[in-house]
């Protein structure tokens, strides 16, 4: 890749649900795909997402060869044998991107290839629907286009911002697994739909959309949840006898309690690679 807005080959080293998220986003984004490969543990999962996708499976040195960008997106836990496997092989000028929660950039550079280009991400499973979340950090050795080309990858899958790495444990919390709080309120209100005897179908159609018709006017109204939510809450009405339980039950302080474990959590598994 010469040119800056040249397509790069993208190789996605471990296609799991946030893997095949990107491949599968991309390719709706109008990538061809002869410019995407994967590499996957198990020739079952390999030879399902070439059916599905028609994308190439590869082994690590060959992605290695043939790709410009190397997007690691294996959990966390398994990041040492990648490592391992990648160092031998990956040219210093090949840009490693990752989405591995809680991981450094200083992990890939220590451990690979001296200026090779890292570029640390937060993204999230929307990118199958085009609708993702991205927060992007460069490393050390990450230029100017490097971090374009990144923008470039990510734009056609959602939208992406720009974050210090400081903030990126911080940002996993919050929309790295923030659909995961959204869908456990949409199970939660679809239960209590079931508790005031709606049929399930007629249940999950009613807060689906309502969910959907939320998030359309967030976006589009531009105006601060504050005043939305203040909207639809009538003076000795329905909605405040429901906020009041809200308050009562302790939600906005779990939430809060909860987002704060969750960058904890992020902390911890960057920490557990500090000694390697
Ligand atoms: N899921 C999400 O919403 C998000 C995830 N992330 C990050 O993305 C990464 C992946 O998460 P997720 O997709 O959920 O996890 P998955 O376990 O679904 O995906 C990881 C995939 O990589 C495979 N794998 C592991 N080691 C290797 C290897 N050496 N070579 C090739 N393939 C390998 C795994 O195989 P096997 O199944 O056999 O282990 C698995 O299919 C994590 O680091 C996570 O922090 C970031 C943002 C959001
Ligand atoms: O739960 C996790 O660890 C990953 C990172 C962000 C979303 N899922």
């Amino acid at each position: 890749m010469t040119e800056a807005n040249a397509r790069p080959t993208i190789a996605v080293l471990g296609a799991g649900k946030i893997g095949e998220a990107l491949l599968s986003g991309l390719l709706h984004g109008g990538r061809s795909a002869d410019d995407l490969l994967f590499t996957e543990r198990y020739p079952e999962r390999s030879a399902e997402l070439t059916k599905t996708y028609g994308i190439r499976c590869t082994d690590v040195p060959t992605a290695a060869k043939d790709a410009d960008v190397l997007v690691v997106a294996v959990k966390p836990q398994d990041i040492e044998p990648l490592l391992d496997e990648l160092a031998p092989v990956v040219d210093p000028e090949t840009l490693v991107v990752s989405l591995c929660a809680g991981l450094p950039t200083s992990l890939f550079e220590r451990r690979l290839p001296a200026g090779v280009p890292v570029v640390r991400v937060m993204p999230n499973t929307p990118m199958l629907v085009g609708e993702a979340m991205s927060a992007i950090s460069p490393g050390k050795h990450a230029r100017p286009e490097h971090l374009a080309t990144v923008e470039d990858m990510l734009s056609a899958v959602g939208k992406v911002v720009r974050v210090p790495e400081s903030q990126q444990d911080a940002v996993t919390a919050l929309s790295g697994s923030g659909p995961a709080y959204f869908f456990f309120l949409v199970e939660a209100m679809i239960d209590a739909g079931i508790l005031l005897g709606i049929p399930r179908a007629v249940a999950e159609k009613l807060i689906i959309q309502s969910a959907v018709g939320a998030a359309a006017m967030l976006v589009e109204t531009g105006e601060h949840p504050v005043i939305l939510r203040e909207a639809v809450t009538s003076p000795a009405g329905t909605t405040i006898m429901a906020i009041r339980e809200l308050e009562n039950h302790g939600v906005r302080a779990a939430l809060l309690a909860a987002i704060e474990a969750a960058r904890d959590r992020s902390r911890e598994l960057g920490a557990e690679h500090e000694a390697h």
